[in-house]
């Protein structure tokens, strides 16, 4: 599902005015679609809207006439005067049509809500910047505490469009009913949280100006079919590629493994894995289909290269950093990979990320690789953990980053994100990162595509721990590995659905 960024929103806007739709139509189209989704709550019959001043007020204005016309009882609350012509325009439409309008500094305001069934937010959408302040911060909490049912016009008051970042409060809604396409500020933390569900409304819009001005998605279903490589019954394991894992150290025995099995269980024809002897054990005797090659020493050194580029000239994709460790001839070692390497398709995770602290230029060399930093991998590579930040290393290094997160996203050189919204918190333990390195590298393998691999590994790996019977706290990333098989079982029946119609 295809999402916006603020200003491609106002871009869309200015398109379709430009084709001949006036714009106060446009405002009509989404409180329509506003007014559809309140109708869907038959009990609620009292409601108060609050309006800012520019066109996301307007809306308000809009949503209170059709509401009022509708027969429920509605009082708008006016944050800001109207600003914009449409919106001064819906204000005086709203108040002709019998509309009672309260300025927010009126000592009854909070009765007024108090008594509301439901609260509408139409304070700010896409124009939003900074935070809410004086009176307006003062009301949204004070509405945040209330019973009522809430609901967002186009994004939250306080959640910004761009990044879904949050100053101060913001306006904790049930339903977020949005117009022409998702905001990324909806699917990303801590904006996620304030949406409630998420509403898309795109009626009036044009398909066709959606879809060549957006690039970004919201990672579902429909695009994992669309990116699922083919297994076609004339095949061999030839057929679905081969990756190769460097990693494990004397303390992370584990972490190859896990990164093995994310591999093998994502449909790889061939794992091998490069590890110390302590690590080689655990995959071994616990996935006798890697071949597990062992390493010369208790961790990867400088011995260890030339066996490396050895098997790797068997992989279509190589996974570095499992477990790798911190020891500084590996650091080093790990640089000399990234630059033999630097054509090849690489995934580089946990500590070959610091590795690669130690020395960002490498990055100039390489031309086809993935970081897989959490948040304090990032800060050491950029300084910086939020959203912007992110695009602009993709953009300066000329690489692929996902930053790992509740919500991961995938950005590309060009700024285009890909954002996963599957998971649950059974991955918010040690592990979940090998497993995803793997899948990832194994999708890679398979595809020869980094970014459509890197879209399948997250959206797998979330998708099987939602799958998994085993409940959030005690789940493990050997386990949800073991989910995969799940996952594709439910895309190829979710594309039966599909074909048969069933669900549409
Ligand atoms: N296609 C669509 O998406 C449509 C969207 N519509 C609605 O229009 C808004 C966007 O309207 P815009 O006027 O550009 O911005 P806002 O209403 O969000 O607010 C702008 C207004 O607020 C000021 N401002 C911004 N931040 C702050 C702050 N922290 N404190 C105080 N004031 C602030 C800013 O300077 C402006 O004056 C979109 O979300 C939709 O709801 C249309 O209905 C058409 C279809
Ligand atoms: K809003």
């Amino acid at each position: 599902m295809k999402v916006a960024f603020p200003v491609q929103m106002r871009r869309i806007d200015e398109l379709i005015i430009e084709r001949g739709i006036p714009s106060v139509l446009l405002m009509e189209n989404a409180s329509r679609s506003v007014l559809e989704e309140v109708l869907k709550y038959p009990t609620v019959k009292e409601i108060a809207i609050l309006c800012g001043g520019g066109n996301n007020g307007g809306d308000g204005y809009a949503i209170g006439r059709l509401l009022l016309n509708a027969g429920k009882t509605v009082s708008v609350i006016e944050c800001y005067h109207p600003s914009t012509p449409d919106a001064i325009f819906n204000a005086s439409l709203f108040v002709s049509f019998g509309g009672g309008i309260h300025a927010c500094e009126e000592s009854t305001v909070e009765s007024l809500l108090s008594r509301a069934d439901m609260v509408i937010d139409s304070i700010f959408g896409t124009g939003f910047h900074g935070e809410l302040q004086g009176r307006v911060a003062e009301l949204v909490e004070y509405i945040n505490g209330l019973k009522s049912v809430k609901l967002a016009v186009d994004i939250p008051s306080g959640v910004s469009g761009f990044d879904g970042s949050v100053r101060g409060i913001a306006f904790r809604a049930d339903k977020t009913v949005t117009f022409g396409a998702g905001k990324v500020g909806h699917y990303l933390y801590p904006g996620r949280d304030y949406c409630g569900e998420v509403v898309v409304r795109s009626e009036g819009f044009s398909r066709e100006i959606l879809d060549r001005q957006l690039d970004s998605s919201v990672i579902d279903e429909e695009l994992v079919l669309e990116l699922l490589p083919e297994r076609h019954a004339d095949s061999h394991k030839g057929t679905y590629g081969a990756v190769l894992i460097v990693g494990g150290s004397e303390i992370y025995t584990g972490a190859p493994f896990l990164s093995a099995l994310g591999a093998l269980r994502s449909g790889c024809g061939l794992t091998y894995t490069y590890t110390p002897p302590e690590a080689a054990a655990v995959i071994r005797s616990n996935l006798p289909e890697v071949i597990a090659i062992v390493g010369k020493g208790p961790h990867i050194f400088r011995d260890d290269l030339d066996t490396i580029v050895e098997i790797a000239k068997k992989a279509d994709s190589i996974v570095i950093g499992p477990g790798i460790g911190r020891n500084e001839e590996t650091a080093e070692t790990v640089l000399e990979l990234l630059k033999v390497f630097s054509k090849s398709s690489m995934v580089l995770d946990a500590d070959g990320l610091y590795a690669l602290s130690k020395d960002l230029t490498v990055l100039s060399r390489t031309e086809d690789i993935l970081l897989t930093p959490h948040p304090g991998e990032f800060r050491r590579l950029c300084g910086e953990t939020d959203l912007k930040s992110l695009m602009d290393f993709c953009e300066n290094f000329h690489c692929r980053v996902i930053l790992k997160g509740s919500s991961s996203v995938l950005c590309n050189p060009y700024g285009k994100l890909s954002i996963n919204i599957t998971g649950t918190t059974g991955l918010a333990k040690g592990g979940s990162g090998d497993l995803l390195s793997g899948t990832i590298g194994s999708f890679a393998a398979q595809t020869g595509d980094l970014e459509r691999a890197g879209i399948l590994g997250m959206y797998f790996m979330g998708k099987a721990a939602e799958l998994s019977d085993e409940s959030d706290a005690s789940n493990t990333a050997s386990s949800i590995g073991k989910e995969y098989s799940r996952v594709f079982s439910c895309l190829v029946e979710g594309a039966r659905g599909e074909k048969h119609g069933i669900g549409t």
